[in-house]
């Protein structure tokens, strides 16, 4: 296996508080093993898995191995896991008390750069920030890598963010969106900026409307305890919606270093128009899967879930219309759709064109249908222009058809693995590169924009409507955009 060992790959101590739990097993441990084959990780980098719970070091060492063999989406490669066994290192301790650290100084290398990263609750970050530097375990060059949910509203989001700000520097924390490590989601900011025919046609003269649908198949997988106090709003609108119409709707950044790209995000979440209860329904619906079919399986409601309470008031579905009430994009609606339990994993953008201005098929169409771009996130990832061409052949001159001009991924980079988000976003963290992370003002201010949502639902009483599981949603959702004479795109 080829480890490089180039001046842009740091050596690194990767310090996984929570190297036993669910996200470090799932995602964190084959994001590192996968960057390893992919000879991205420096010879000196090491990973200290830290967990409350002692073991022997072989013991351990058997975990991760049982995890990636568990959670890799391929075989588990010898030659690498060989190598990648030598990197790992067991330490245990109650992540809140500081004389537990005493013993991890030792065991790490002061010329490698330090990455913390808290698979934890985020109830204890600020314990273990205190911790670390009770121990004189943070430097400068010490970073902290945080995950969502950063808090339940603008007011927790502070508390939390306070107390990692009191132990480290903005600079040093890393706010994990995983939408932002996806290959496609970062393609995007390459179509608009890399390509000037995008460039020049992105705002209201030539766009009517833009759909954004991240539409899951699974429910909530266990976890009602965390997603019935969480709901779809703080669960995926909060986060990675909003994230991803950032990145559809920001100005061009003065360049691609971290804080450019943050502050034109920053600019778009300031100017979303607030909704709140004097325009609450007209803009949004909320909704509650019930029991249904998925795939010709028989899948039960969300009050039937396990471990569910059977009065709850929970969203799993919410669709929107949003405006952005700045110069590009005044009279362009963004129309917002998530939620759990929907006919198929998909998650796509569509950027619908406006008419030209006259139409001279008049006599035959009525109206020409709109050039549509569409960005599949995924799955087949990829993207797709609707545009009319004439149909060949001598008969007529004005026989139009719609066509599509598709760029499948899969297909036009057949030898490129699609990496998982958190490969990429584990990478960059090692690199010192902020830029696909979440800088503190743009999570409150999304809060602050959400929070007024929440509370509008919350002070209505009306509970969210019902959908089956296996549908596109609640009706109300389709109502909500026909009214503006458009639809979903299905
Ligand atoms: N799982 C996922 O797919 C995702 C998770 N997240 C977020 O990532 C974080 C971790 O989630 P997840 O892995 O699912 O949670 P888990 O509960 O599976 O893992 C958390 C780990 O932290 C350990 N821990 C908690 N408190 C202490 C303590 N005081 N001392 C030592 N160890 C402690 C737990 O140990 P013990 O078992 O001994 O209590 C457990 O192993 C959460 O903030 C979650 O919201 C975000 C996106 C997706
Ligand atoms: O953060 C989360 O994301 C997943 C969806 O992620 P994806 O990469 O599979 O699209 C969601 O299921 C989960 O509830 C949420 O916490």
């Amino acid at each position: 296996m080829a480890v490089k060992s180039d001046s842009s790959v740091q050596s690194c101590d990767f310090v996984l508080f929570g190297t036993l739990g669910d996200l470090a097993r799932r995602k964190l441990l084959p994001a590192m093993y996968q960057l390893d084959k992919a000879g991205l990780l420096h010879a000196d980098t090491r990973i200290l898995g830290i967990a409350r719970k002692g073991m022997p070091q072989e013991e351990y060492v058997a975990a991760v191995k049982e995890a990636l063999s568990t959670f890799l989406k391929e075989p588990l490669d010898e030659g690498t896991w060989t190598d990648f066994q030598q990197r790992l290192t067991f330490y245990s301790t109650d992540f809140t008390d500081p004389a537990g650290y005493a013993g991890l100084k030792e065991v790490l290398n002061p010329n490698s750069v330090m990455v913390n990263y808290f698979a934890t609750p985020p109830s204890i970050y600020g314990d273990i920030g205190r911790c670390l530097q009770e121990n004189d375990l943070i430097q400068p060059n010490t970073r902290v890598v945080l995950e969502k949910p950063i808090g339940h509203d603008l007011a927790s989001s502070q508390v939390i963010n306070d107390q990692v700000a009191a132990y480290f520097e903005e600079s040093q924390i890393y706010r994990i969106d995983h939408y932002l490590g996806k290959e496609t989601v970062q393609n995007l900011v390459a179509l608009r900026f890399a390509n000037s025919l995008f460039a020049s046609k992105w705002d209201n003269r030539t766009i009517d409307h833009v759909q954004i649908t991240v539409a899951e198949e699974v429910g909530i997988e266990g976890r009602w305890g965390y997603f019935d106090k969480a709901g779809q709003m703080r669960d995926m609108i909060q986060n990675h919606l909003l994230q991803v119409l950032c990145l559809v709707a920001m100005d061009p950044p003065v360049n691609l270093n971290a804080d450019s790209i943050r502050d034109e995000k920053v600019k778009v979440l300031k100017s979303l128009r607030p909704i709140n209860q004097d325009n609450v329904f007209e803009n949004t619906v909320r909704g509650q899967y019930t029991g249904g079919f998925l795939k010709g399986n028989t899948v039960p409601g969300y009050l039937d879930e396990e471990g569910a309470n059977l009065d709850s008031d929970t969203e799993t579905f919410v669709a929107m219309r949003v405006d952005i009430d700045n110069w590009r994009w005044a009279g362009v609606p963004f129309y917002l759709r998530s939620g759990k339990r929907m006919p198929t994993k998909h998650s796509e953008i569509v950027v619908h064109f406006k008419n030209p201005p006259h139409n001279l098929y008049r006599d035959h169409y009525r109206q020409l249908p709109a050039n549509k771009l569409t960005i599949r996130l995924q799955p087949h990832e990829g993207v797709e222009i609707q545009m009319m061409n004439k149909v060949p052949g001598l008969d007529s001159s004005t026989r139009l058809q719609t066509t599509k001009l598709d760029l499948s991924f899969s297909d036009t980079f057949k030898n490129e693995r699609i990496a998982d988000a958190y490969e990429r976003l584990l990478l960059e963290c090692m690199l010192g590169n902020q830029a696909l992370f979440v800088r503190r003002d743009e999570v409150e201010q999304a809060w602050t924009w959400c929070d007024s949502i929440i509370n509008a639902w919350e002070n209505s009483n009306e509970p969210p409507k019902s959908y089956p599981a296996g549908s596109w949603g609640p009706v109300a959702s389709v109502a909500l955009i026909t009214r503006d004479n458009r639809a979903w795109e299905e």
